[in-house]
């Protein structure tokens, strides 16, 4: 043990290695074919081979005049066709060169192309070349990008706007996907309120269900919606039981020692707890376990706290069973623009912006204080047993990386 770490706290590396090896005995295998259009942000089920070349053909980079260098003396050349992009060109005349667009075909004989910018016409129509010529300047050869047969996306890729892009330029219309997770969202908690509704005496908005919906959604999953449960131990339970056919349920509250924490009771004495207590600040009560056979997350109720352990934790967790391989956010390193003198017990996670190249914290980090998030541009890790002076460096993890 390390000095930082708290006896009883899990080091969050270690329970992100057990959620990931919990989440590869239950991979979520079964694939569907999907259309490109309602592709993004699934998984890759299947590596995606290249049915075609590209480019398919041997085609201009510029705007300019193809000629086969081989052939060609110095001399001005005459122009014997006009080569526009999607268009079938015949071969290159002898003793000629051809005018040529960008992206349009290279005729056969025709091995470069020199820009417009770089010629001179004269009077009768030849075409003057003004600079020295490299043979095959300016050509994009076919198959330069990519052969047939060429794996250009593994199984397990994370599909986004690049993906999609680079399946379409092969021609393919669908691919097979990992389907969607189904994920059931509970928010625990006699207090909360759903809004658009008035607040009586002790009760809050619930936040948490609206946050966690829309990013699972983000993540392509098929979101089951369980709305507010009680702090009641039988209503745990029923609720629990009921929820049989979803690939997890992820809870928000109820997990850590009070005497209406009974997410976190029945699992510990009802199910098969794998993991709780971490050391992280927030997210100390992460709760992951089983309740008759079906995954339980339980993310600690307050909001910057669900916040962190699903960014850092859960949504890792539910890449993996769909076969993503990197799925932890890397983040990248940056001087803090604050001193952290006290060393933590748990690795703590400060919502917070870059300004002038510096990781600045939001004033008030408490853990029930989402306001800090919309504020932060991401999430600076500050690592349990360790201080730090301005300048000194830090991992800082920017929203945009794990936010869908
Ligand atoms: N004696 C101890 N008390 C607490 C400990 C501890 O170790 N010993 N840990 C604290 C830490 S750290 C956290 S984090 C919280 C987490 O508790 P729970 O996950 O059991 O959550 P609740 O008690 O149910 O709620 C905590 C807080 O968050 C608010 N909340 C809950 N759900 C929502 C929601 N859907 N939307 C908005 N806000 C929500 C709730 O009202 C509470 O204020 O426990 C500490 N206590
Ligand atoms: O771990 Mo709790 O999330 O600090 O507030
Ligand atoms: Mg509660």
């Amino acid at each position: 043990m390390s000095g930082g770490e708290q006896p009883g706290l899990l080091p969050v590396e270690e329970a992100l290695a057990r959620l990931m090896r919990l989440a590869e005995a239950a991979p979520i295998g079964e694939t569907e074919r999907v259309a490109l259009a309602d592709a993004d942000g699934r998984v890759l089920a299947e590596p995606l081979v290249a049915g075609l070349d590209l480019p398919p053909w041997a085609n201009s980079a510029m705007d300019g005049y193809a000629l086969r260098l081989a052939d060609w003396q110095g001399e001005p050349l005459p122009v014997s066709q006009r080569i526009l992009a999607g268009s079938a060109p015949g071969p290159l005349q002898q003793g000629s060169c051809a005018r040529i667009f960008t992206g349009a075909p290279l005729p056969a004989g025709a091995d470069t192309v020199e820009m417009q910018e770089n010629v001179e016409l004269e009077g009768d129509g030849r075409v003057r070349f003004c600079e020295p010529l490299k043979p095959g300047q300016n050509v994009r050869p076919q198959g330069q990008e990519t052969r047939t047969g060429d794996q250009v996306l593994a199984a397990g890729t994370r599909l986004g706007p690049i993906e999609l892009g680079l399946a379409a330029s092969l021609g393919v219309a669908e691919l097979a996907v990992r389907r969607r997770p189904r994920v059931a969202v509970l928010s625990t908690g006699d207090e909360l309120v759903e809004p658009g509704r008035s607040l009586g005496p002790g009760q809050i908005y619930n936040s948490n269900r609206r946050l966690l919906i829309a990013w699972l959604q983000r993540l392509g999953c098929a979101v089951v919606d369980g709305g507010i449960l009680a702090d009641d131990l039988g209503q745990t339970r029923a609720a629990l039981g009921a929820l049989s056919d979803v690939d997890l349920i992820l809870s928000t509250g109820g997990v850590s020692v009070g005497e209406a924490d009974f997410l976190g009771l029945v699992l510990r004495e009802e199910g098969e707890l794998s993991l709780w207590k971490l050391a992280i600040k927030p997210g100390k009560p992460l709760t992951f376990g089983r309740y008759r056979g079906v995954p339980v997350l339980g993310l600690p109720g307050n909001p910057a706290s669900t916040l962190v352990t699903f960014g850092l934790l859960a949504r890792p967790y539910l890449l993996r069973r769909l076969g993503v391989q990197r799925v932890a956010p890397l983040g990248f390193a940056m001087p803090a623009g604050f001193s952290w003198s006290k060393p933590g017990k748990r690795r703590e996670y400060l919502r917070a912006r870059l300004e002038n190249g510096r990781v600045v914290p939001y004033p008030n980090q408490s853990s029930g204080v989402l306001r800090s998030a919309a504020w932060a541009e991401g999430i600076a890790e500050v690592v349990e047993g360790t201080t730090l002076a301005e300048g000194d460096s830090l991992r800082f993890i920017p929203l945009s990386e794990i936010l869908g």
